[in-house]
């Protein structure tokens, strides 16, 4: 069998064009225009590269972009003193704090300083309860990505066994809520997991999130599974010097012989990370308002 492959960059143009007709609405109906402020600390160059998509893609959907790019020696006041400018200014409407952080800082404080209105990344507890209670709040985008790509894929996901590997606050856990969300049979695997390669053979449904490249086998999928690949790995390119080329956690070749669908690494899931940022905002400059949220965009 050869498996199709989900085409994730194609998939996040279309959300970010639903995106942008509802940003187009809400100015000429209600003169609102959502924002979102990204807030780097230090000059990791992969963060760099994210946060500049971020910034292009926020402008292009027509919503207002803020970037706070502060030292990586900055005292934990200084940053708290830049997200409660941002929790209390009405222009902004998400908030995220790009990750990692340097080591002096903690991300659980970061997180926990953010108004939960504004947490678009989903982190802070109060999102994280709401999800695990069944109830309405703003959910991480990757997994939210991923939902709306199954979604496409499947259709109806009710009964099947899903199998979510790796159980980060970012990805597993919330991956595993919205599955389960679906009425999918979802087990979480993880480093301690016992005979992993059986558990993925059960999966119908069956998600990496372990940042171990190239680590699931063509032979630990179940014939017919659909496969996101969440996982990247940044290596040096084999051929181009200078360049770098990146990994999922999925040995794509292999596995897509034996699924029926896949998400490749670039142009699968990430793509839909940032989609989703900006449908995150989106979302909570509706509710903000006390306008009606946009459909299809939320889980
Ligand atoms: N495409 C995108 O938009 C995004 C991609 N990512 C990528 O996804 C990957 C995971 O990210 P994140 O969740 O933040 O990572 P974390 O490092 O926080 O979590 C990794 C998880 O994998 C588990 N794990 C580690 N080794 C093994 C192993 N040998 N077998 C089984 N499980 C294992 C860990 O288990 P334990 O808990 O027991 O330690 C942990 O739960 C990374 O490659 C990251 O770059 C992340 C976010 C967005
Ligand atoms: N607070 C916070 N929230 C995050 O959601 C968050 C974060 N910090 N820190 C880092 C991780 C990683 N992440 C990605 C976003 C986009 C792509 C993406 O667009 N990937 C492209 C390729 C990009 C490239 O070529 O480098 C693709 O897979 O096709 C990947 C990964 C968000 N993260």
């Amino acid at each position: 069998m050869t498996a199709t492959v989900i085409d994730g960059k194609a998939f996040a143009a279309k959300v970010r064009g639903q995106v942008a007709e509802h940003v187009a609405k809400l100015k000429e109906e209600h003169g609102i225009t959502p924002g979102l402020a990204v807030v780097l600390v230090g000059e990791d160059p992969a963060s760099e590269v994210y946060v500049a998509a971020k910034h292009r893609q926020t402008v292009e959907v027509g919503m207002a972009s803020f970037e706070h790019k502060l030292p990586a020696d900055v005292s934990e006041d200084a940053l708290f003193e830049v997200i409660d400018k941002l929790n209390a200014d009405p222009k902004v409407h998400g908030i995220l704090c790009q990750f990692p952080v340097p080591d002096h800082l903690s991300e659980r404080r970061v997180v926990a300083r953010i108004d939960p209105n504004k947490d678009v990344d989903g982190l802070s507890v109060a999102n994280a309860g709401l999800l695990a209670s069944g109830e309405t709040g703003l959910v991480s985008c990757t997994p939210l990505g991923c939902l709306m790509l199954l979604r496409d894929q499947l259709g109806n996901m009710s009964g099947m066994n899903a199998v979510v590997v790796g159980r980060s606050n970012l990805f597993g856990k919330p991956m595993a809520q919205l599955l389960l969300q679906e009425n999918c049979t979802v087990t979480i695997a993880h480093s301690r997991t016992k005979d992993l390669a059986e558990v993925c053979g059960r999966a119908d449904i069956l998600v990496a999130a372990v940042g171990r490249a190239e680590m699931v086998q063509g032979d630990w999928v179940k014939p017919g599974a659909t496969v996101i690949d969440v996982g990247i790995t940044r290596i040096p390119h084999p051929e181009k010097p200078g360049k770098s080329k990146l990994l999922g956690d999925v040995e794509f070749g292999s596995a897509s012989n034996v699924a029926a669908a896949i998400t490749p690494v670039p142009g699968g899931v990430g793509p839909m990370t940032i989609a989703c940022l900006l449908a995150n905002t989106l979302t909570a400059c509706c509710r903000s308002n006390g306008l009606p949220e946009p459909e299809g965009l939320t889980a």
